[in-house]
């Protein structure tokens, strides 16, 4: 048994849908199916994901968002249309979403989720309908009643270990189970989603309870590439990769697959294999336990943007117990999560994304280190770019880090940051966002080229 995902591109319109059927009908193992809400279409688009954002915001802002329900209803309405399916399924959409937004919006995390949800939701439904109107017995199934109970946070939860001995009954069930992604239940019935990009956690979710031979991953590439394809023009193909490669490449900016569902599939050694919609015949990527380690040191790199520096030096940081806890704790008064503290003998820098500071924040924060650590100097970065090298081969390479930093010298990129030997897989280093792109296509001509 098969669990595949189609991530929102695949179902973006009538035209990708019916590519979608193709493929599931096309082997009989195919038999859960997790669904995205419709993606962007061409690369100016709009993804219903974030039609319903709009919408949501502006419902809690000023009781009416109409624009935005509008243009998320039009884009079913114009799918169920062109797959000839019952113009009814379009009115129980609309109905479905206008209940939603009159509902309960005191709680703005809890009304948001349910809003955001309802674009799989209903998406699910639509592609149960087509492909029971094409003859084939498929069946939509309510995350709830299957048992896909989640931790309560909303926009951010994680699977609950109970949900597991649940959803492994899904195996029992009859026919093609279409399956909406991206949300669950908390234990007391309320709807919560995964961060963004979460389809992709729940099949993984229930390629694992179900034990599935392979949880197939289609998206609108052949294969992950070794590098993003948007800085580098037709970049290697990587044809297997590692759970913990493609785990640290998905942290590091791999947008193709969402670095949390690497985990549950992991566990149950389910093997991933990432596969293009619009062209199903090429073999992708397979994401394994092992893999043959004869490319080289570094399978992948990854970047992304937005992250701040917070730096503080005090002499004699080094004999002062307690002081990175005494950091941390500060920043976590505030409930900020941080990512990566490199530290020397007198300084430490701690990297954090900038999206979840404001002005005022920053502020209290920096002003509290300040205070009451004690600290020589304290001050605050903005608009750096992490770069990430990954590879399993790079245990046993020596020269890894000296090649990656003669080819940021090559290129004129200054290194800000390094951050090197938690992780045996990978190498971290911080620049600036303007010099990202640089950066990038340096590594890629030293490492692959
Ligand atoms: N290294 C990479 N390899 C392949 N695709 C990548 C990579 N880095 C970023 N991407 C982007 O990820 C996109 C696919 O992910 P996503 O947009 O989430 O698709 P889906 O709609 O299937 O969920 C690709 O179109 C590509 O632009
Ligand atoms: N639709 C959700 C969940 C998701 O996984 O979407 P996609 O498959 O388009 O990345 C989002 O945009 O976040």
């Amino acid at each position: 048994m098969k669990v595949v995902k189609f991530g929102g591109t695949s179902v973006s319109s009538a035209g990708q849908i019916k590519k979608v059927f193709q493929i599931v009908t096309a082997d009989p193992e195919r038999k859960i199916i997790v669904v995205s809400a419709p993606g962007k279409r061409k690369k100016d688009d709009i993804k219903v994901t974030d039609l319903l954002i709009k919408c949501g915001e502006e419902y809690c802002k000023t009781g009416n968002g109409k624009e935005a329900f509008l243009a998320v209803v039009d884009r079913y309405a114009e799918i169920a249309h062109e797959l000839g399916v019952s113009e009814h399924i379009v009115d129980r959409i609309a109905a479905d979403l206008q209940e939603i937004l009159h509902g309960d919006r005191s709680n703005v995390s809890r009304f948001m989720d349910a809003v955001k949800a309802s674009g799989e939701d209903n998406n699910a439904k639509l592609i149960a309908a087509y492909f029971q109107s094409c003859g084939v017995e498929a069946h939509y199934v309510n995350p709830k009643e299957a048992g896909l109970f989640l931790t309560d946070e909303p926009g951010n939860a994680q699977v609950l270990p109970e949900a597991y001995e649940q959803l492994k009954k899904l195996r029992d069930r009859s026919g093609v189970l279409i399956f909406p992604g991206f949300f669950g239940y908390s234990k007391t019935g309320e709807i919560v989603t995964f961060s963004r990009g979460g389809s992709d956690i729940t099949g993984s979710i229930l390629a694992s309870a179900v034990g599935a031979t392979v949880y197939e991953n289609f998206t609108d590439v052949d294969a992950v590439y070794t590098v993003n394809p948007n800085f580098v023009d037709n970049p290697k193909e990587i044809h297997e990769i590692s759970y913990k490669e493609m785990r640290e490449l998905s942290y590091g900016g791999f947008g193709v697959f969402h670095d949390e569902a690497l985990i549950p599939v992991f566990r149950a050694g389910v093997s991933v294999n990432i596969k293009n919609t619009n062209n199903p015949n090429h073999p992708g990527t397979k994401i394994v336990h092992h893999r043959n380690n004869q490319n080289g040191p570094v399978v992948g790199i990854a970047s992304d943007t937005g992250f701040s520096n917070i730096y503080v030096n005090k002499y004699l940081m080094n004999r002062e117990i307690g002081f990175g806890r005494r950091l941390l704790q500060i920043l976590e008064d505030f409930h900020l999560s941080y990512e990566h503290t490199p530290s020397g003998i007198d300084d430490i820098s701690v990297i954090l994304r900038q999206n979840q500071l404001d002005l005022a924040t920053e502020r209290k924060v920096l002003e509290r280190i300040k205070s009451e650590l004690h600290a020589d100097e304290v001050h605050i970065e903005h608009d750096l770019a992490m770069i990430m090298i990954v590879g399993e081969g790079m245990r046993q390479a020596i020269g890894t880090m000296s090649r990656a930093a003669a080819a940021f010298a090559r290129s004129g990129v200054n290194i800000l940051m390094i951050n090197q030997g938690s992780s045996e897989v990978s190498m971290m280093f911080g620049v600036k966002a303007a010099d990202e792109k640089k950066a990038v296509q340096a590594l890629y001509e030293e490492f692959f080229n």
